[in-house]
């Protein structure tokens, strides 16, 4: 036996009580944005989500992919445009939406997670009603939707039996057409309708800061109530504020804690997941001790 075969044995048993504590629950892994970009980083993302499921966690995947849409606009010739952080969504934005998020992207992570031992299944909103979606404030942003309803039925099975879903932000309204919703939103009232564990999401900043341009100023926890308050005072702005927001919004509907952490960190979930202090920003419900 080599000192490394020591060490891994250790470092297993040290993880022991957070297997314990998790095994059974749910983990709603929001990734997409900066993070995902990165491909040495991805591996790492798919091996954590891998190893959760490994142990008995359920992770459920909701994924973004913002900057790949934005690639094949470009290459379409069609100029990518966002208001309040929402990309301005016309039919043809809809049709490339549709078959970057729902196809190359969906797959990409299916096939990633499936070549590090995973068995994953991807989804989309529309897939067994999973996501009702709404069109967002009467169309300001053409084909942008909002969740209207979560029917979480179709994921029980595919969790019971070990299957790591892998679900697009794409949903169709009651009409049956197809939206464009913000990946954050999907992943927190996913997180709600599943009553999560933990809702982490995966972002390039430390978390949330306390001024965005120091990386240093990272707010370790906040209570519903701070999140609230920085949105109002602007401290939290742009591209984090559907995030926060989604924080609260699954915190509210019973989700016991929401992370926003750094993907570019390599192992950023497990960190998250299998340490007391936990990385990032954790938004609870009241203030209370650890990280956990
Ligand atoms: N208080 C804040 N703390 C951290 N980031 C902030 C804050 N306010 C605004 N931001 C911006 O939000 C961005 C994260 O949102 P976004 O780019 O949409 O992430 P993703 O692409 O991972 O979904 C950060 O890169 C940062 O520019
Ligand atoms: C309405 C809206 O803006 N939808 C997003 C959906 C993808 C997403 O959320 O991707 P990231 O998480 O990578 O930013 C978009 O079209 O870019």
């Amino acid at each position: 036996m080599t000192s490394q075969d020591t060490l891994r044995v250790s470092v297993l048993s040290e993880a022991l009580p957070y297997i314990q504590r998790f095994a059974g629950r749910r983990v709603v892994v929001k990734y997409g944005g900066a993070a995902m970009v990165q491909a040495e980083l991805r591996d790492a993302v798919y091996r954590d989500v891998v190893l959760l499921a490994s142990v008995g966690v359920q992770p459920v995947v909701v994924h973004g992919g913002g900057p790949e849409i934005n690639d094949w606009l470009n290459r379409l010739q069609i100029e990518p445009e966002f208001r309040d952080g929402l990309r301005v969504t016309t039919p043809e934005t809809m049709d490339v939406v549709e078959m970057v998020l729902v196809g190359r992207v969906n797959k990409n992570i299916v096939n990633g997670l499936n070549q590090v031992g995973g068995r994953a299944v991807g989804l989309c909103g529309s897939d067994g009603s999973l996501v009702r979606a709404r069109t967002y404030a009467d169309g300001v942003n053409g084909l942008v939707g909002e969740v209207a309803a979560v029917d979480p039925a179709v994921l029980f099975p595919l969790l019971d039996a070990g299957y790591i879903p892998v679900i697009s932000s794409v949903a169709a309204d009651a009409e049956g057409q197809a939206h464009n919703i913000n990946a954050d939103t999907v992943a927190g009232e996913l997180a709600a309708a599943l009553q999560a564990e933990k809702l982490i999401l995966l972002t390039d900043t430390a978390g949330i800061l306390k001024d965005r341009h120091d990386p240093d100023s990272l707010i370790r926890q906040l209570t519903l109530a701070d999140a609230r308050q920085l949105i109002h005072d602007g401290v939290v702005a742009g591209g984090m504020t559907p995030k926060t927001e989604c924080c609260i919004r699954a915190l509210a509907q019973g989700v016991a804690a929401a992370h926003i952490v750094d993907g570019r960190v390599p192992h950023a979930l497990l960190l998250e997941v299998f340490t007391d202090s936990g990385i990032g920003t954790m938004v609870v419900g009241s203030q209370r001790g650890g990280h956990g």
